[in-house]
């Protein structure tokens, strides 16, 4: 594990770094947290500092699409600057019934979907071959708390670098994670980031889509956008990253 900063090192904790994928969803977070907000410098860039009503100091990081740009970004603030909570947010796919467009989503497991070998019994994960893990368990009271706030699902939520465009694979996965509720391409690398820099993390998510044969024209992002920007309003920051960080 990368040792913590010590206060010398960077200053006051800016307390919680919110990871999204593209400016539209950093955006909504932003106005959520109440619309100001200021550039920090980060190399590679995508950083901007809010400050939440509570007096939380919020981070909001475009870290780019998919897991290995979303774990470089996280790694590259998390290098920089001291957080006590890590939480991987933006829109996603929903599993049905659990999941409809504009619900809001609290991972109970962060776990990378498609990370390990095709084999003739199928497909198994690193954790089954025995070389690596693919599941974040984030504090159950944090979770709890977040979906009690937000009104929002719980449940497994997958990292893919494929998105699901078909009634058979979305049945497969669904199958091999009982109780998943949504479907995106960055938490894995954002917790995998957070727990090598001892943070620890969520994934807040809303739904855009639903997990299943591909159809452009039930995508609903404004939906998932302006529900993300309602959940950052929402959320009670302070309490949460004291949950997260173990009471
Ligand atoms: O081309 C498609 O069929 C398609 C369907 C859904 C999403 C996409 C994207 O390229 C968006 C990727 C972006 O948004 C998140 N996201 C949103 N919905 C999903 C999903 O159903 N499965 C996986 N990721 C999704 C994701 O985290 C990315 O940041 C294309």
């Amino acid at each position: 594990m990368i040792p913590k900063h010590s206060d010398e090192q960077s200053g006051p904790a800016a307390g919680l770094l919110v990871v999204v994928a593209v400016d539209a969803e950093a955006d909504a977070v932003l106005r959520g947290l109440g619309g100001d907000a200021r550039p920090v410098p980060l190399p590679g860039g995508g950083l901007r500092r809010a400050v939440h009503p509570s007096g939380t100091v919020v981070d909001v990081l475009a870290g780019g699409v998919g897991p290995a740009a979303a774990a470089a970004a996280a790694s590259a603030a998390l290098g920089a600057h001291r957080y006590r909570l890590v939480v991987s947010a933006g829109i996603a796919g929903g599993f049905a019934p659990a999941a409809p467009v504009g619900s809001t989503l609290v991972a109970s497991e962060i776990v990378a979907a498609d990370l390990g070998a095709q084999t003739p019994e199928g497909f198994q994960d690193v954790e089954a071959l025995g070389f690596g893990s693919v599941r974040h368990r984030p504090a159950p009271a944090a979770v709890a708390l977040a979906a009690g706030a937000l009104g929002a699902a719980v449940g497994p939520v997958l990292t893919v670098a494929t998105v699901t465009g078909g009634a058979a694979r979305a049945a497969e996965l669904a199958a091999r994670h009982p109780g998943v509720v949504g479907e995106a391409m960055e938490g894995h690398g954002v917790a995998e980031a957070a727990a090598r820099f001892g943070v620890p993390c969520l994934e807040i998510r809303t739904v855009s889509n639903p997990v299943g044969p591909r159809d452009r024209s039930a995508w609903r992002i404004g939906e998932a956008l302006a529900a993300l920007e309602r959940a950052f309003a929402a959320l009670p920051h302070p309490e949460l990253i004291k949950e997260a960080d173990g009471g």
